[in-house]
């Protein structure tokens, strides 16, 4: 770790309930991999913020990580309808990703989206999704094995294509293909405009992007990058690289 000042990096968090209390929480991989790997600060962000307030927030930030999330995105954010069993919700969740990545790509602040953060930029800049991935015809089945222990379940799974001249092959040194992790029921189905498709999964689901013309790191991936950094480079690499972006925002506003 360096002992140089670290980047602050907010983490967006879950409302979760525990023992009849309502907790708003971050998995503690994403706590580790933002002090590890990208050597920052973190800081979590409530799922409730008051939205007028977060442009501000996030000036004064290095570097925000869209987490996942069990719950799934309101469809009328996206224009459909709720289609059966399509899960839980989190509204505040919603509301606050989508101004965080707004607020991001306004000021030039690192994002990183995973998993459901993928899913939140999507939508957030236009985009839409498929609530049941499994449904879609040559889709194949994306959500964990849950009757797996958890360290199994966020094992590479499938594999991944990656755009040659892009943001993650960039990251990842030049690598073409990789292997994935994958628990997600729900997928990009329309991209945004704005987004370029990073990397794509054999059954064409979307599997990363990032922001054309952002002015700093700003890349989502489908997949749990937070899982075991130290055995899993492409995670590594991923942290760093958004570390990386985060001191170089540090520097330009300390001036
Ligand atoms: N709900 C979405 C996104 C999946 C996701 O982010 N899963 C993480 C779950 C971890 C947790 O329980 O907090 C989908 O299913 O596609």
């Amino acid at each position: 770790m360096s002992a140089a000042i670290r980047p602050v990096v907010a983490i967006a968090t879950n409302r979760r309930e525990l023992d009849g209390h309502r907790f708003h929480a971050s998995g503690e991989n994403y706590i580790h991999s933002a002090v590890d790997y990208a050597e920052a600060t973190p800081v979590l962000l409530p799922a409730l913020l008051d939205i007028s307030a977060i442009g501000s927030l996030v000036a004064g930030i290095h570097g925000v990580v869209l987490t996942g999330g069990a719950s799934n995105i309101q469809p009328h954010l996206y224009g459909e309808d709720e289609e059966a069993e399509s899960g839980e919700r989190d509204a505040g969740r919603d509301t606050t990703a989508f101004a965080l990545t707004h607020a991001c790509l306004e000021h030039g602040v690192p994002l990183l989206g995973i998993c459901r953060g993928i899913q939140e930029m999507n939508v957030a800049l236009g985009g839409s999704l498929h609530q049941h991935l499994r449904h879609v015809p040559g889709k194949f089945d994306h959500r964990r094995p849950r009757e797996k222990p958890v360290e199994e379940q966020l094992a590479p799974r499938h594999g991944i294509a990656i755009r040659h001249d892009g943001l993650l092959a960039r990251i990842l040194e030049g690598a073409r293909e990789v292997k994935v992790n994958s628990l997600h029921g729900q997928g990009v189905k329309r991209v945004a405009d704005r987004l370029v498709v990073e990397a794509t999964a054999a059954d064409g689901s979307i599997e990363a992007v990032s922001v054309r013309g952002a002015k700093a790191f700003a890349l989502g991936v489908q997949w749990h990058a937070e899982a075991d950094p130290g055995k899993y480079p492409v995670h590594e690499k991923i942290w760093r690289a958004f570390g990386d972006a985060c001191r170089q925002r540090l520097e330009s506003v300390a001036g």
